[in-house]
């Protein structure tokens, strides 16, 4: 019997939050709303030593966390959220700990993609972003099945940056723009009957044509799939990108609360979003001007 009136209450609780929160939502949508929020999820082990959590239990409060602030984003109107699930470097903590994280990380994408999950409620599309080489097979066919089953889904993006640094990214997108370019190049010389090489060589203009631009490099990021982000809010109060969309970020807002991960609430989001508008008309100008 308590057990029923306990889950009214929380029914109750839930419905009353969810009408809050569409008032304060309908109220901030009077202005600009960022498109690409992007997040660092920083301060997991230390939430779960400051609440003396078993290990492990840290990072799965905070996947809880990144399920809330998914719900508030796309509620709010935000098309597309990136996080931080796993950088390049993490692959150097202990292993113990790394086959732990990549453990709930399979379970954690599973149960994303269940046909009653958040994702497919609110159409979600979720792309992993990242060398997923690097991963291992149970978690890399977990992640290329969600891909897949998600494709559908055209509402929002989910971008989940795992196995990744900024600077992979670059590196692979410029290897991608010259093998492009050369491709280009020799296929216009078999047309040519090889006569261009030795022409590109020779011609200014011609060696201006087939240079490789930031729109080239561009195309071939892993992030290519969204807009610039308009936001990054790193966790825990370090004020660091650590190698996080190095490339995107010339001209988007940092927030940086002393919040652990799993303690990131509504009121984070608002004070940004608060924020953001405060600073748009400067951005959009920076933007504008780059
Ligand atoms: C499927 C999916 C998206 C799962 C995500 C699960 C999740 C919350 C991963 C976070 C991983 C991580 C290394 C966070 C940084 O906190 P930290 O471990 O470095 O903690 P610290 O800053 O206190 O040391």
């Amino acid at each position: 019997m308590e057990g029923v009136n306990g889950k009214k209450v929380g029914h109750l609780f839930e419905n009353i939050s969810s009408f809050v929160r569409q008032c304060i939502f309908s109220v901030l949508s009077v202005g600009p709303v960022p498109s690409h929020i992007a997040f660092i999820m920083d301060g997991n082990r230390r939430y779960s030593k400051k609440q003396n959590l078993i290990d492990g239990n840290g990072h799965r409060a905070g996947f809880s966390a990144l399920i809330n602030m998914l719900k508030y984003c796309y509620e709010l109107g935000v098309k597309y959220v990136t996080v931080y699930a796993f950088s390049i470097d993490n692959f150097k903590r202990r292993p113990e700990e790394v086959v732990s994280l990549m453990k709930l990380m399979q379970e954690k994408i599973d149960e994303l993609t269940k046909e009653e999950s958040i994702v497919n409620h609110l159409g979600i599309r979720i792309y992993f972003q990242g060398n997923l080489k690097l991963l291992s097979d149970h978690v890399r066919s977990a992640a290329e099945r969600a891909m897949v089953k998600t494709s559908g889904n055209s509402k929002a993006v989910l971008s989940i940056c795992v196995a990744y640094t900024s600077t992979d990214e670059i590196v692979h997108a410029v290897q991608e723009s010259c093998e492009e370019k050369w491709d280009e190049i020799r296929k216009l010389d078999a047309n040519n009957d090889g006569g261009n090489l030795v022409r590109l060589e020779e011609n200014v203009k011609d060696k201006d044509e087939h240079r490789i631009g930031v729109i080239n490099v561009d195309r071939h990021m892993y992030m290519s799939v969204c807009p610039d982000p308009d936001i990054i809010i790193r966790t825990s109060g370090a004020a660091r990108l650590s190698n996080f969309l190095l490339w995107q970020s010339a001209h988007c807002l940092l927030y940086s609360p002393a919040a652990l991960w799993p303690e990131i609430g509504l009121r984070h989001l608002i004070w940004v979003i608060l924020d953001f508008q405060r600073n748009y008309l400067y951005l959009k100008e920076k933007k504008k001007q780059s």
